[in-house]
């Protein structure tokens, strides 16, 4: 557990950063620090590791003030993910994802052997080891500092705008990433990002600061999103509020509608659900069609599975002909299909209550 206890912190020349912060970061969580910028987001994610020194209050991680631990040994137990990766240009990947082993006292080889691990571990192949940062694209670099943070295996990973400096879809890319490997290695993540969309879809705790550093809510994004505490918060969500909670449930327990039996031209006759339509299901081909009242085919693309969100189910309704989406069981078999009146009870009353 990390907790801020009334954590203030001005800087030389008397501007506020943060004003009596006080948080618990609990051990294995992914919790995201957002607002805009100047708010005092990198201020409060460095005074974890001592980059900075709060003026009042104090930082304490299980218990321990970090003031009292040494400044080296400290960050040598806590990764850091800076914002342009921040790698060593005149070392190579492996050199530079074996840094922190290396100072640890590990022998080179040692040190590489880890280093490969942590490569592996984030999906950059074992070829681009001798490479130099300079050789390698955005989001590479990236996945190094991301590597080079994990290789001594720290608890805890700060990461500062890991993402802001790589184009939207390496951005997603390696967002879903970092939601897997967190999944996996259970570390505790404080993430800083002044984009709410980041914080919402990766963070499962989400601290709100305002200028002059002013935390405004701590809370899940689902209730960020449905109970924001305060105008500030509710401005930061304001865009597509109602729209982003449908991310927040999945089709588990949506009652989805049976597909009638195929007739002896082997096509599924829609009847109700779309009078004159037809499905041709090629279930060994993994291919299926709807097919109009003149026999015009449209690829039914878009399938949804019970895992995926009534949000991405709500997009492929929408985008169907038919205005429903194939649902396919575990064998990746058609078995039903969603329709926007399945959907209708999370439209209604919210993902909370669906009922
Ligand atoms: N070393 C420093 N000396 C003086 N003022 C500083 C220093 N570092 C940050 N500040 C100021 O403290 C305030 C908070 O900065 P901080 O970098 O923590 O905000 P942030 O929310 O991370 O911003 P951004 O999203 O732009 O990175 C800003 O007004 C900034 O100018």
């Amino acid at each position: 557990m990390i907790t801020f206890e009334s954590v203030s912190k001005s800087y030389p020349g008397g501007t506020q950063a943060v004003t009596d912060l006080d948080l618990e970061i609990p051990t294995g969580s992914f919790t995201v620090l957002v607002g805009p910028s100047g708010c005092g987001k990198t201020t409060s994610m460095r005074m974890i590791n001592r980059m900075v020194a709060p003026s009042s209050g104090r930082i304490c991680i299980d218990d321990e003030d970090v003031a009292d631990i040494r400044a080296v040994t400290l960050r040598l137990g806590i990764g850091y993910v800076l914002q342009n990766a921040g790698l060593f240009p005149h070392r190579t990947v492996v050199d530079n994802v074996a840094t922190v082993q290396r100072l640890l006292g590990l022998p080179k080889a040692q040190a590489r052997t880890k280093a490969y691990e942590a490569m592996e571990r984030v999906g950059l192949d074992a070829s681009m080891a001798n490479r130099y940062p300079a050789q390698l694209s955005g989001g590479q670099q990236q996945r190094v500092g991301v590597a080079r943070a994990l290789a001594a295996d720290p608890p805890i990973l700060l990461m500062d705008e890991p993402f802001s400096a790589v184009d939207p879809i390496v951005r997603l890319e390696l967002q879903q990433e970092v939601r897997h490997l967190q999944a996996e290695i259970k570390k505790t993540i404080v993430m800083v990002t002044h984009d709410i969309d980041e914080a919402l879809s990766l963070g499962d705790r989400i601290a709100v600061l305002a200028p002059g550093g002013v935390l405004h809510q701590y809370a899940p994004p689902l209730q960020i999103l449905t109970r924001p505490a305060t105008d500030f918060v509710a401005s930061m969500v304001s865009k597509d509020r109602g729209f982003r909670q449908l991310s927040f449930a999945t089709l588990q327990d949506v009652q989805a509608t049976a597909l009638p039996a195929p007739g002896a031209d082997d096509l599924i006759e829609l009847g109700t659900l779309a009078p004159g339509w037809k499905l041709r299901l090629d279930t060994a081909q993994g291919r299926a069609a709807w097919i109009d009242p003149t026999g015009a085919e449209f690829a039914a693309g878009g399938a949804v599975r019970r895992g995926d969100t009534v949000r991405s189910a709500l997009d492929a309704v929408l985008a169907s002909p038919v205005s429903a989406a194939l649902l396919l069981n575990g064998d990746s078999v058609p078995t039903a299909c969603v329709t926007i009146d399945d959907l209708a009870p999370y439209l209604r009353h919210g993902v909370r209550n669906p009922a």
